[in-house]
């Protein structure tokens, strides 16, 4: 069996341009990432330069233009089924109970109710979420209803977990507090997580590496740096850690550029 859980090679993603549609858009090209069964990998690179395409690309659900994906050693055709999602944007049925959708992906799997509301409530108990069960998405916080997603994703013990921009709209505190608790799952089951991200201090305290992507367009990775900082990790102590501010700042020198250049094509998209 291969070593790798997903394996994207040479990737390249083409569209028609949104501001043009007789004009083709290269967004990512020539790149690849290779991510070892039980690894934590952060993807880190300016707004709009590819991110969520490549990690659509890992779940199947988007077909590159060339290139491959592998998923523990083979060619992967369809929805990537070893994999679970998480997304920046809401993504819980507002007409179901926490504990229903937390349930959702186990009812489409044929698992009985019975079966499925145990599993449902104990990974709703491993979220901090016990007795919260019946209350709907709008009657919790956003942090809670990202430990409902969390649950959500967990519970079908995907050997695979993507995750895009999971926390981008909670506050600090709620989100180092999130943040701890994925490392703390993580650590326990030790899956393959590609996690994307705009926040270098996120990626650093998370990931065991860091893969910087260039601005777009013809989106590649030009940076890849190996995260040595010793586990357990607590978010918010380990950046005050040497190290940490040392990874940041050769990180930073290779990221900084083409954060400038990709804010530059946003100011051009919006004049
Ligand atoms: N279906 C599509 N059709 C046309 N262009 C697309 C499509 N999907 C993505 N793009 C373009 O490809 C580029 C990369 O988009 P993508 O969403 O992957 O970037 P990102 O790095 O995830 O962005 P952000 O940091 O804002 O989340 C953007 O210029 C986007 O407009």
């Amino acid at each position: 069996m291969s070593d790798y859980a997903l394996e994207l090679i040479s990737i390249r993603c083409t569209f028609h341009s949104k501001d043009d549609p007789g004009q083709r858009y290269t967004a990512v090209d020539d790149t690849t990432l290779r991510i070892g069964a039980g690894e934590f990998v952060s993807v880190v690179g300016p707004t709009g330069c590819g991110k969520s395409t490549l990690l659509n690309v890992g779940a199947g659900l988007l077909e590159p233009s060339s290139g491959g994906v592998k998923v523990f050693g083979q060619g992967l055709t369809g929805v990537n089924k070893r994999a679970g999602y998480m997304f920046q944007t809401e993504a819980l049925m507002p007409w179901r109970s926490a504990i229903d959708n937390v349930k959702v992906g186990l009812q489409y799997r044929g698992v009985s109710d019975a079966e499925a509301t145990e599993q449902a409530e104990a990974w709703l108990a491993r979220v901090g979420l016990s007795g919260f069960g019946d209350r709907y998405p709008h009657q919790l916080s956003g942090g809670m209803r990202k430990r409902v997603a969390l649950a959500q994703t967990l519970v079908l013990d995907p050997d695979i977990i993507l995750m895009d921009e999971p926390f981008s709209a909670l506050d600090v505190q709620t989100r180092q507090l999130m943040e701890n608790e994925v490392l703390e799952l993580w650590s326990a089951k030790k899956k393959a997580v590609l996690f994307i991200t705009h926040d270098l201090d996120e990626a650093i305290a998370m990931s065991d590496r860091v893969v910087v992507l260039s601005a777009g367009p013809a989106t590649r990775p030009i940076g890849e740096f190996v995260i040595d900082l010793p586990r357990p990790r607590d978010v918010a102590e380990v950046r005050t850690q040497p190290r940490f501010v040392e990874l940041h700042r050769q990180i930073w020198e290779v990221l900084r550029d083409e954060v400038l250049k990709g804010y530059a094509q946003q100011l051009r998209k919006a004049a």
